[in-house]
């Protein structure tokens, strides 16, 4: 791994500058590809899609943005898929359609409007359809290589902010979530459904974090309460430089499971929605979380599939262990 001098760390003003050109960028399209073989990356594969720029963007930073990766007839299709999910019109195995903790003991609200997100649709094929889009899919290989899973989904659906800032997602590393390594072998695509800027909650990334190491991660102590699940880095500093995703409708972003990210709150009225899911090369394996910092969402874990499902003696990874499904080549470890 390269060793990154002061000079480059998050925020200095080279990288922001690099940072701004890259997000305003023209689409992909009339790019010349290259497939430099580059012995000091460790981020990003061989491969013969990324330009050299794009992945020294991904080694530094933590996250590519792909501008108009997916069509709005895809997009459009999704959309109309998750109301009728909403509805319960359609619904599939291991889904979990989750609503806001600010609303999630009103006795009455209309169905549609309360929901937050909707995860673990990889048993429903009309959603699944997006994990498995050959224009994504080709981005992720560069991450992953050759043998893909899909290992989480989610349709995020954050709600206008009831006024207790509920909608924020507290900066995390995805990584928490995950008992398998190695980490750089784990991207996330996330694709906007529509404008998202800092007004709706955008994603707010801490470009560089994904060179560090994995934090410890606690509820945030926020006065409105916080969602289930919805674990922050312990100590977070408001000082560190963030920069704010603004995308539009089809853009989508790939990122490292331990770029520290979050979300802002949604200061509109409406749903803001995004679609993503976190891969992984088959060829990782899972680890053991117990004594280290991932112990306590093992432990949330476990209570809710008691809770849920009266699953008794399970431990993290197999409940990742049901949730993969492979979405090309081989499956090998997960
Ligand atoms: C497999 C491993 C998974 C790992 C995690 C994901 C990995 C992510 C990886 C990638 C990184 C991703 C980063 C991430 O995304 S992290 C977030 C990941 N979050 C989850 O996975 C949670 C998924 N949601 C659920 O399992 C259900 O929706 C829950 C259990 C929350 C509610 O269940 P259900 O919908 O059936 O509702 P109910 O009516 O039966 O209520 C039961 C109780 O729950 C209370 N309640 C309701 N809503 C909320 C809420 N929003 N916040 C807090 N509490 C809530 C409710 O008041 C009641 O409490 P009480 O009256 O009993 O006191
Ligand atoms: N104590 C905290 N712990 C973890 N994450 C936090 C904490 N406070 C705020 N955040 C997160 O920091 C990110 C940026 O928050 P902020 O409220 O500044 O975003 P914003 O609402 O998009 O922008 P702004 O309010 O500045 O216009 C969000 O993901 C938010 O959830
Ligand atoms: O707010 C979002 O859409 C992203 C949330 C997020 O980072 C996550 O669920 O892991
Ligand atoms: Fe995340
Ligand atoms: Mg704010």
């Amino acid at each position: 791994m390269q060793a990154r001098s002061p000079t480059t760390a998050p925020g200095g003003g080279g990288r922001l500058s690099v940072l701004q050109r890259h997000l305003t960028a023209v689409p992909l399209s009339g790019q010349v590809s290259s497939a430099t073989y580059a012995p000091n990356f460790c981020y990003t594969l061989d491969n013969d899609l990324l330009t050299t720029e794009q992945r020294q963007f991904y080694e530094e930073n933590g996250f590519l943005v792909i501008k108009n990766l997916v069509s709005h007839k895809d997009i459009d299709k999704f959309r109309e898929v998750f109301e009728r999910v909403c509805k319960k019109e359609l619904t599939a195995p291991g889904m979990v359609v989750m609503r806001d903790v600010a609303i999630a003991k009103s006795e009455f609200v209309p169905d549609q409007k309360a929901i937050t997100k909707v995860q673990d649709f990889q048993e429903l094929p009309e959603l699944f359809e997006y994990c498995s889009l050959p224009q994504i899919v080709q981005y992720v290989k560069c991450f992953t290589g050759p043998n893909i899973m899909s290992m989480h989904t989610m349709l995020i659906n954050k709600p206008p902010d009831a006024g207790k800032k509920t909608s924020r997602h507290p900066m995390h590393q995805d990584l928490h979530y995950f008992p398998f390594r190695p980490a750089d072998r784990i991207v996330c695509a996330w694709t906007a459904m529509e404008r998202i800027d800092r007004s709706n909650g955008c994603l707010v990334v801490l470009p560089g974090t994904h060179t560090g190491e994995l934090k410890q991660h606690d509820y945030p102590e926020w006065e409105g309460g916080v969602n289930k699940m919805y674990h922050g880095v312990r100590d977070y500093d408001p000082s560190l430089p963030r920069v704010h995703l603004t995308m539009e409708k089809g853009d989508t972003v790939f990122f490292h499971p331990i770029l520290i990210h979050g979300s802002g709150m949604n200061r509109t009225a409406g749903f803001r929605k995004a679609i993503s899911c976190h891969y992984a090369s088959s060829d990782c394996y899972y680890i053991d979380v117990k004594g280290t910092t991932q112990e306590n969402i093992e432990k949330e874990v476990i209570e809710l599939a008691l809770k849920r499902y009266g699953v008794e003696e399970i431990l993290l990874k197999d409940a990742w262990m049901a949730k993969g499904r492979l979405v090309q080549g081989e499956r090998i470890n997960l």
